[in-house]
Order: C-alpha cells, then sequence, then structure tokens
C-alpha cells in the first residue's frame, strides 16, 4: 500500500518526500529523485499528520529524536486511514519486543538496585558487570534505547541512565559513603596508632577499589596505612584475617611487617616475601618443597660458586684473554689489576657484579643472540662495544649457572615466581586472599608483577581478589636487580579500574630536611610530582655537609648533646663503607643507638640521626650504572643522569627524623655534594672543597 502526492502537488510542494508505503517492517519513502528506507527500529513510532489549505502531510521523527521526515502533498482523504495502518503494523512489530523487555525489566530493575543500593565502596568492576548485564539484556529485545524508552517511559527512566555509564552519580554516592564512613570510624582512626591517621590516611585506607595505589613520599605514614587497613577490613567484617595476604620485599621487611600485624591486628594474616610465597604455591600443587638452588638462596654459597667458575674459566687461555682484553679498556667492579687472581675471584664486589648479571639474564629470559640483538639496538651507541664485551664475559657464567641447576635439580627464584604463576594461571593454585597487599610497590618487578595479575584474576570474574599497593615512586632504587618503576607510574594504565591516593604530610623528617631532600629528588623532571608538606617545621638548618674524618668529633658532640636514648644510622653505599671504629663507637656511645647499614638496606627503616658515609667520587653516585650491559637488561632506560643513585641517595637523606650529616673527603666530593654546595641547597657546610685535587 502506497499513498502518494499528485502530480500538481509533487510540483507545487516542497517537502523531502512525495510518497509513503508499508515495506517489512520499515517505512518506504520516495522523494522525486530516490527511495529510502526506514526501518521501524529507527523509527520512533509516532505520526503527525498535518492539514494543509490543499493537501495532508506526515511528519515522521526518529527514535533517537534527531531527525524528521516530512512527506507533503498527500491526498488528505487518506491521510489518516493511512497514517492508522501504519502504526498499527508499527505496533504489532513492537509488541513481541515489549514483551520481552516487560519479562526482563524486573531483573534489570533489580539489579540495579543492588548494586547501587550496596553497602560500602562502588567498584568499577561492579558497575562494569551491570553495564554489561543491562546493555546484552536490551539488546536481546531487539529494541533500542529510545524504543524501550517511549514503550515503558517509567522503567526505562531508571535504565537509560546506567546504560549510559551514570559515572557521575557513582562518584557522588562513593564520596557520601567516604563522608559516612569515615565519621563513624572517627575515633577508631584516631586511636589506631599512636598518632591519630590524617584526612589522606584515612581516605586511603577506607577507599575500595578493585586496584588501589597509595603513592607518597617518605615518611608519609604508607607503612601505617597499610596496616590500619588490614585492620579495618577485619573490624569492619569484610574478610577474615586468613583472607588477607601481606607481601613484602625481603626477608627482614616482611618479618617486621608480622610483629607489626601480630601485635596491632592478628598473627593470622598471611605475611609473605615473593619467595616463600613462590615456594608455598609449588609445594601446594606439587605436594613437596621446590628445590631452590643454595647458589639463589645463600650469600656464602653464591660467593663460593662463583669462585669456582670464575677460576674454571680464567683457566682457559682464550677466556683469560678476554677478561684482560676488556681490562684494558673497562673497569670491573671488585677487580684490581694489582690483586692475585686467586684474590679476584674472591671479591665479593666482583661477585655481586656477576651475580646480578646472571639474575638480569635469568629475567630477560632470552638467548645469546637475542641478547646480542638488543645490545646493537641499545640506544647509548658509545655503550654498545662494551656491552658486547661484558655479555662475552658473563654469558658463560650464565651458562654455568644454568647448567649447576640443571645437574641439581634444582630452580632459581626467578623460575619459582614463574612456575607459581603459571600454577595460579591455570587453576591449579586457588589463592584464598580476597584482598592482596603489597608493601614497596616501586620495586616491583614484571615477573613479581605477573604472579600479582595471576592472583588477582584468580576467583572467576565476580569474586576478584582486590589489589592494595602503597608505594613511592622517589624510592624506586631495584632497577639494577630487574624491578621497573613505570610499573608504578603507569598504574593506572595497567590496571583500568583502579584509585590511587597520595598522602601528603610526611612525619618522620622535619621541613628542614624535606626541603634538601624534596628539592634534590626533584632534579629529575621524570619523577612524579607530589606536594610533600613536613609535619614538623623547624627553620635551623638539618643537613650538614662533613668531613670524613670528623665524624669522631661530630659522633662525640651529638653524644654529649643527647641525654637520653636515640637511634643513629650510618649509612653506606654498599658494605665496603663499614667503619672500621663501628664497635669502637657503639661501644662508647651506646645511647647513640649506633648502627651500620647499605643505604638499599635502610629502606622502611627511621633513625633519629643519619650519617651518609663516604659521598666522594667513584662510590656514590656509583659509577657507570648506564653503560654496562646491565643498562641494556634492565627495565627501560632513564634519561636522566645517576636517576637511580638520585633516588638512592633520597632514601638514605629521609631516614632521619632530626638531623642527616653527609659525609665526603674535600678532595674528591660527589657531583651529589657538589650539587648541594652549588645549587644553594639550605645545608649546613662543614666541607671546604680542595679544588686542585678534583681532576
Ligand atoms: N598520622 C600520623 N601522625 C603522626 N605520625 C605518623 C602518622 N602517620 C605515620 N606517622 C609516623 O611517621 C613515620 C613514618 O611512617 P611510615 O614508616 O609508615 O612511613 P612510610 O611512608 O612507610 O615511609 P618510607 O616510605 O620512607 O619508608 C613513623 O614514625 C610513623 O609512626
Amino acid at each position: 500500500m502506497r499513498l502518494t502526492a499528485g502530480w500538481l502537488a509533487q510540483w507545487l510542494a516542497q517537502g523531502d518526500y512525495c510518497s509513503i508505503a508499508l515495506g517489512e517492517n520499515c517505512l518506504v519513502l520516495d522523494s522525486q529523485t530516490e527511495t529510502e528506507e526506514i526501518p521501524f527500529d529507527d523509527w520512533d513510532g509516532a505520526i503527525d499528520v498535518h492539514r494543509g489549505v490543499l493537501w495532508g502531510s506526515f511528519e515522521l521523527t526518529s527514535a533517537d529524536q534527531e531527525y524528521c521526515w516530512t512527506v507533503h502533498g498527500l491526498p488528505w482523504q487518506q491521510c489518516k486511514a493511512f497514517a492508522n495502518m501504519l502504526l498499527e503494523a508499527y505496533r504489532n512489530w513492537a509488541q513481541g519486543r515489549v514483551e520481552k523487555l516487560d519479562n526482563l525489566l524486573p531483573e534489570m530493575l533489580k539489579r540495579i538496585d543492588s548494586y547501587a543500593e550496596a553497602e560500602g565502596y562502588l567498584r568499577e568492576s561492579s558497575h562494569r558487570q551491570l553495564h554489561r548485564y543491562l546493555d546484552n539484556a536490551l539488546a536481546s529485545t531487539g529494541l533500542t534505547r529510545e524504543l524501550a524508552g517511549s514503550f515503558r517511559p517509567l522503567a526505562f527512566e531508571k535504565v537509560e541512565p546506567w546504560l549510559e555509564g551514570n559515572e557521575e552519580w557513582v562518584e557522588e554516592a562513593n564520596s557520601q559513603w567516604l563522608e559516612k564512613e569515615t565519621e563513624k570510624w572517627s575515633s577508631w582512626f584516631d586511636k589506631f596508632e599512636s598518632s591519630p591517621l590524617n584526612p589522606s590516611q584515612r581516605e586511603a585506607v577506607l577507599i575500595n577499589q578493585d586496584h588501589n595505589l597509595v603513592l607518597a613520599g617518605a615518611g608519609t605514614g604508607k607503612t601505617s596505612v597499610l596496616v590500619a587497613r588490614a585492620a579495618y577490613l577485619i573490624a569492619n567484617q569484610q574478610c577474615q584475617p586468613e583472607e588477607i595476604l601481606m607481601l613484602a620485599f625481603g626477608r627482614k621487611a616482611a618479618e617486621e611487617m608480622s610483629e607489626r600485624l601480630g601485635a596491632k591486628v592478628s598473627d593470622r594474616i598471611k605475611v609473605a616475601t615473593f619467595h616463600s610465597l613462590g615456594t608455598q604455591i609449588i609445594k601446594a600443587v606439587e605436594s613437596e618443597m621446590p628445590s631452590v638452588s643454595p647458589v639463589t638462596l645463600d650469600e656464602k654459597e653464591r660467593a663460593k660458586w662463583i669462585a669456582q667458575v670464575l677460576t674454571e674459566q680464567w683457566e682457559t687461555a682464550a677466556s683469560a684473554k678476554r677478561w684482560q682484553k676488556h681490562l684494558t679498556q673497562w673497569r670491573i667492579p671488585g677487580f684490581k689489576a694489582e690483586n692475585s687472581m686467586e684474590k679476584q675471584a674472591k671479591s665479593e664486589q666482583l661477585a655481586a657484579w656477576v651475580w646480578r648479571h646472571i639474575e638480569l639474564i635469568g629475567q630477560r629470559g632470552a638467548n645469546k643472540s637475542q641478547l646480542v640483538e638488543s645490545i646493537e639496538k641499545h640506544d647509548n651507541e658509545s655503550a654498545r662495544a662494551r656491552m658486547k664485551s661484558e655479555l662475552a664475559l658473563l654469558w658463560p657464567c650464565y651458562r654455568a649457572y644454568e647448567q649447576h641447576l640443571k645437574a641439581n635439580k634444582q630452580i632459581d627464584f626467578n623460575t619459582m615466581i614463574q612456575r607459581a604463576t603459571e600454577y595460579v594461571k591455570e587453576g591449579k593454585f586457588m589463592p584464598p586472599w580476597q584482598f592482596v597487599m603489597v608493601d614497596e610497590y616501586q620495586d616491583i618487578s614484571p615477573h613479581r608483577l605477573a604472579l600479582i595479575e595471576a592472583l588477582c584474576h584468580a576467583g572467576g570474574k565476580d569474586n576478584r581478589p582486590t589489589l592494595f599497593a602503597v608505594g613511592d615512586d622517589w624510592q624506586a632504587i631495584y632497577r639494577f636487580a630487574g624491578a621497573d618503576v613505570n610499573l608504578t607510574t603507569g598504574f593506572e594504565q595497567r590496571f583500568g579500574a583502579s584509585h590511587i591516593t597520595e598522602l601528603d604530610t610526611t612525619y618522620r623528617f622535619n621541613s628542614m630536611i624535606g626541603e634538601v631532600a624534596n628539592a634534590f629528588i626533584q632534579q629529575n623532571p621524570n619523577q612524579l610530582k607530589k606536594g610533600l608538606t613536613s609535619f614538623k617545621k623547624q627553620k635551623r638548618k638539618a643537613v650538614t655537609l662533613l668531613c670524613q674524618d670528623l665524624i669522631d668529633q661530630e659522633l662525640a658532640q651529638l653524644a654529649s648533646q643527647q641525654k637520653g636514648e636515640v637511634t643513629t644510622l650510618l649509612l653506606g653505599r654498599n658494605n665496603n663503607q663499614r667503619p672500621e671504629k663501628l664497635k669502637q663507637w657503639q661501644e662508647k656511645w651506646p645511647h647513640l643507638g649506633i648502627n651500620f647499614m647499605t643505604c638499599h638496606a635502610s629502606k622502611g627503616r627511621e633513625a633519629d640521626f643519619v650519617f651518609v658515609l663516604d659521598v666522594n667520587r667513584g662510590v656514590f653516585p656509583a659509577p657507570d650504572r648506564d653503560t654496562g650491559l646491565a643498562a641494556c637488561l634492565q627495565a627501560r632506560g632513564e634519561s636522566f643522569t645517576d636517576a637511580e643513585e638520585r633516588r638512592l641517595f633520597y632514601v638514605a637523606l629521609t631516614r632521619a627524623k632530626k638531623h642527616v650529616w653527609v659525609c665526603a673527603e674535600p678532595q674528591k666530593p660527589s657531583t651529589f655534594v657538589n650539587e648541594l654546595i652549588d645549587d644553594g641547597y639550605p645545608v649546613m657546610n662543614k666541607i671546604k672543597r680542595v679544588k686542585a685535587k678534583q681532576k
């Protein structure tokens, strides 16, 4: 059936179309030049019939109300009946779909209510799930949003915003919840630590997005937040202690965390290092403990094994020649030309250098020709020859290591973490944890992250564990061992549904240490900007540059000033800086609580007073960090000179609560000391540099 304008009307009328007909579930409109089919889906199902002086016209609107079609010059007597016939056809078409919609609407509304009225923080994963369900349900009816809205306006008014996303509503609901929850737990927050938690710490404890990162500078209470969050989850009955997994880097850190949680929260929380977790997973699946090589586990065994491998290598003429040739152009840490080979092989520094490369090569999982290829593509063209030469020295050590593991049927940490990750991914190990928490997240390596991701994806789509990580990109100091700080700075891109909370107040150190440390770290524009203020304000300078051989005197003075017990940390770039007089000082001034450790080991620690030792040229920053093979094996390169060493120095400075002494020799202060003096940092300078000897 068709309704068409007469020839005169077609000639006189200025409408878009001059003829309308009913097609198969569509309208067919003809203009002078073309025919257009409008599926019922695209039409809003209404016709405005207008009467003109001579003729009638139809006005039809698209389902999304964006477009209008007009048919002019129609014979008026037939207009109404024709329009009714079209509407009847449309209603018949729509009836089946609307029935489907009617069947689905109660469930759609129920799901919306159960999401929107759920107690607690509204997570993005549940939001996405709801959105997906509503989208699919509507699609299954065959109706467009507009049509569904026009047939069931009341019910659909509630559904429509959720199909759009309704992000603003969720944000508002979450911020209202946060306000109420903060209020509800206010006195608990006041008393949990010796001092009340501040607003940003409270927020960090409460927010419960799928993936949460607390990103904050040194001494802002990240560890306090981690402990408080575990306590809150249990106190709020969100989980049992056994459902929390707390991951720490290193056994010592894990032990300290375990003690702290045991004392403050519960000793049923699982605290693990990545390695102990890997062992547990493998043991659960294979029913026996994985056999981890003593070379991996024990520093002494490792040193012995490395000495043996090096000695064997040097016994071969070709290999010995390769080492000698390398040393004519480049240095190797711990390798001193004047030492005998026997002594060389036992050098701690050399062993550390060899081991670090073995680990990095293992983490890369590449064969020799792939490594050569990446050296050839390395940005730093001038370093490529050195990298290749180092690879030639170190590849045989790596191969020897692989063979050693194979011969003894043992694995190392890399393999262990990878195997554990596979078991979780394959569902052979079902993690019992609902909340995975990670301390020092900035030091995460891709392998460890893969394990965390596997844990957080276990449990099916509806029951995934939540990740809560605390970290500070300013304190990322394990790039040399395979960590990748980009995994912290790119947290959101990596995880999607995530929330990042920043903590703005640092409690450990006073404002004068803060001024020096914060300015120093931010010289590198690639570090994330953080507004950090010190809780303890002071005007008196709190960083002193000191001649190394005056430490004795300074300690004596400090000892006479301090009447009560205090803590003092002597920090070295590495163990070589352990002072010979350490024991003597400890015995002479026990109330100073003097301890020595490396800057790396001091991570997470604090003391009233800190002496950073031997900040001299060639020591701190450690040289050659960016020009050897390691630079090619490590995570993406960094353009800023000594970026990681700068972060390490920041870690050292920020261990102190009251005062820091940066100690150097006047003849050879390092670039860091020179920068503190020359760039006008607020420090007390007691070093008179001897310029003539500084070449
Ligand atoms: N709200 C607070 N009020 C007062 N002191 C606090 C508060 N929060 C934390 N502290 C104290 O600040 C110090 C640093 O806290 P914590 O060790 O948790 O910081 P952090 O961010 O983990 O430090 P870093 O990253 O440097 O290891 C601790 O002595 C802690 O007790």
